[in-house]
């Protein structure tokens, strides 16, 4: 059966499944946590990967490749960083029948693998900036349920990588791809995000602190982190020896660094986001397919050279859109019906539909149909190019005011712990009061979690998901990550969210379930 089964609303996993499955973006593959990305699903990656190209050329990032294979002694150059990350790293141990005399382990990130190298190029600071960018793959053998796109064992990313004399030029980069990221998220999928500062129980332990862009998925009221961008300080630059002369006379300094990635999850969260019950609803910006046009009214009694003069009409249809650079294309399978052609592009998510028939061609009219709220269109034949494109810009923006208004409905504003709890249970996101602390974090999640009585499961307690750059009783939002872990210090009467927890609050955190 060409159709859905499950419903999103009633059965989120298994629509997941068949939305990805049906649609042609993935296939399933015999070892866990890892799945086929099929062209479906590939060329909308590439179509990101074209984006953020283009925009880290700009910014004077440069492209390269290292190895996927790291020594034991790099991986574990600091004990710190690698301690709470060491059981997801997978190894090669053998070659053919024999046992490796060293082990190398596979690529989980890449500061490990480049920094070395960094090490050895970087001597005065007039090699300064250093800013590299591998598209690649990574492997962590994760152990939670693994879910194609969201969290695979391995999954194609980006890796940027830079370094700079001064922490003032690398906290300013931070932010800058942070905003690239959000307009991955919102340009491109059509997904509103909110930016901010991970608590530090939540930050990358090598780093000095990450800034990421949470998404949320309103179907199970979850967040889920977007992509990050760390300010490492000097933390591997110290670990790896990675020191210029030149900047303090006479002295050596240990470079600033920054590392930020976003990876195929993204395309996870855009059809969470977007999907109906009819199947995927692509964002005009990334449908690798945005038209489709289809010839109807075709019946057994239309003369062969109707059938003939009705195809050359759609095929000048799908010539003039090409022109105008639409991703178009024409579905004149003559064994398939227009029904099952309209359920097919509908299942793939293809934005705008053509159907062109004996009328239309008679009123030199065409019809357009919209995918993701099936309105109907008919236009003058000579408007074509204008009405597609104005529907392609219509469909994107709506796609994402509708996931704004989304977003924004399920996001409260609580100060008290009832509250919290309680919208909590109701699939909301919280901005609370929070003092900041890991041990009241994880109070917090403790506290939250909710067993459910109908079948002795627990579900997740609220985890924090970042502390927004736009803090309620700020007019404009912060700009520097020093300014949001002070905007208290002045007016200090709230008090954290956790009713057991004694400390003044620092600043408002957005708390949620999430993947
Ligand atoms: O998140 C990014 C962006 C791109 C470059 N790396 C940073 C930090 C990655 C944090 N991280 C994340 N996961 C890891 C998993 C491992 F098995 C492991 F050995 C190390 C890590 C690890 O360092
Ligand atoms: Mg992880």
């Amino acid at each position: 059966r060409l159709g859905l089964e499950a419903k999103k609303e009633e059965n989120f996993f298994d629509w997941y499944s068949q939305v990805i499955t049906k649609s042609g973006m993935i296939e399933y593959y015999d070892v866990s946590g890892c799945y086929i990305l099929r062209p479906w699903s590939f060329l909308i990656w590439e179509m990101i990967k074209e984006y953020i190209d283009k925009k880290i050329k700009a910014l004077g990032v440069e492209p390269c490749y290292f190895p996927m294979f790291v020594t034991r002694g790099a991986l574990e150059k600091e004990k710190a960083h690698i301690t709470d990350f060491a059981p997801e790293v997978a190894w090669v141990t053998k070659c053919g029948e024999d046992d490796m005399a060293e082990p190398v382990a596979i690529r989980p990130t890449s500061e490990t693998v480049m920094y070395p190298a960094y090490a050895k190029w970087l001597r005065s600071d007039t090699e300064l900036p250093l800013k590299l960018n591998q598209w690649n793959n990574v492997v962590r053998w994760e152990f939670k349920d693994p879910k194609p796109f969201l969290r695979t064992r391995e999954f194609l990313w980006q890796e940027g990588h830079t370094a700079f004399a001064t922490k003032t030029e690398a906290e300013e980069e931070v932010l800058i791809i942070l905003d690239m990221y959000a307009r991955v998220y919102e340009e491109l999928l059509a997904v509103p995000v909110i930016k901010g500062c991970k608590t530090e129980k939540e930050k990358f332990a090598g780093g000095d602190y990450t800034t990421t862009v949470e998404a949320f998925i309103s179907t199970n009221g979850r967040a889920i982190q977007g992509a990050t961008s760390h300010h490492l300080g000097q933390n591997f630059s110290k670990m790896f020896n990675v020191q210029v002369e030149g900047i303090a006379d006479g002295e050596k300094t240990f470079v600033y660094q920054n590392s930020w990635g976003l990876t195929t999850r993204t395309i996870g969260v855009m059809i969470m986001v977007h999907g109906d019950d009819r199947g995927l609803v692509l964002p005009p910006n990334v449908a690798p397919i945005q038209v489709i046009v289809i010839p109807c009214g075709i019946v057994a009694s239309m003369s062969e050279s109707k059938k003939k003069e009705l195809r050359n009409e759609c095929a000048s249809l799908v010539k003039q859109l090409k022109i105008n650079n639409v991703r178009v294309r024409d579905d004149f399978r003559p064994n398939r019906t227009p029904g099952w052609k309209f359920n097919h592009w509908e299942l793939k998510g293809v934005p705008i539909r053509i159907e062109f028939g004996p009328r239309d061609m008679e009123r030199n009219e065409v019809t357009l149909v919209r995918r993701d709220n099936f309105e109907r269109e008919v236009v003058k034949r000579d408007e074509l190019i204008l009405s597609v494109t104005c529907m392609l810009k219509k469909v994107q923006d709506s796609l994402l005011q509708r996931a704004k208004h989304k977003l924004d409905e399920h996001i409260k504003q609580v100060e008290n712990w009832d509250e919290f709890k309680l919208e909590l249970d109701k699939k909301n996101l919280l901005l609370s009061p929070f003092c900041g602390e890991p041990e009241c974090e994880d109070n917090i999640k403790q506290q939250s979690a909710r067993l459910n009585t109908m079948d002795g499961t627990v579900t997740m307690g609220a985890k924090s998901l970042c502390i927004p750059f736009k803090q309620p009783k700020l007019t404009k939002p912060i700009e520097s990550i020093d300014e949001l872990k002070r905007i208290f210090e002045s007016n200090n009467e709230l008090k954290c969210i956790y009713r057991d927890c004694e400390n003044k609050a620092k600043f408002y955190t957005l708390f949620g379930r999430s993947y």
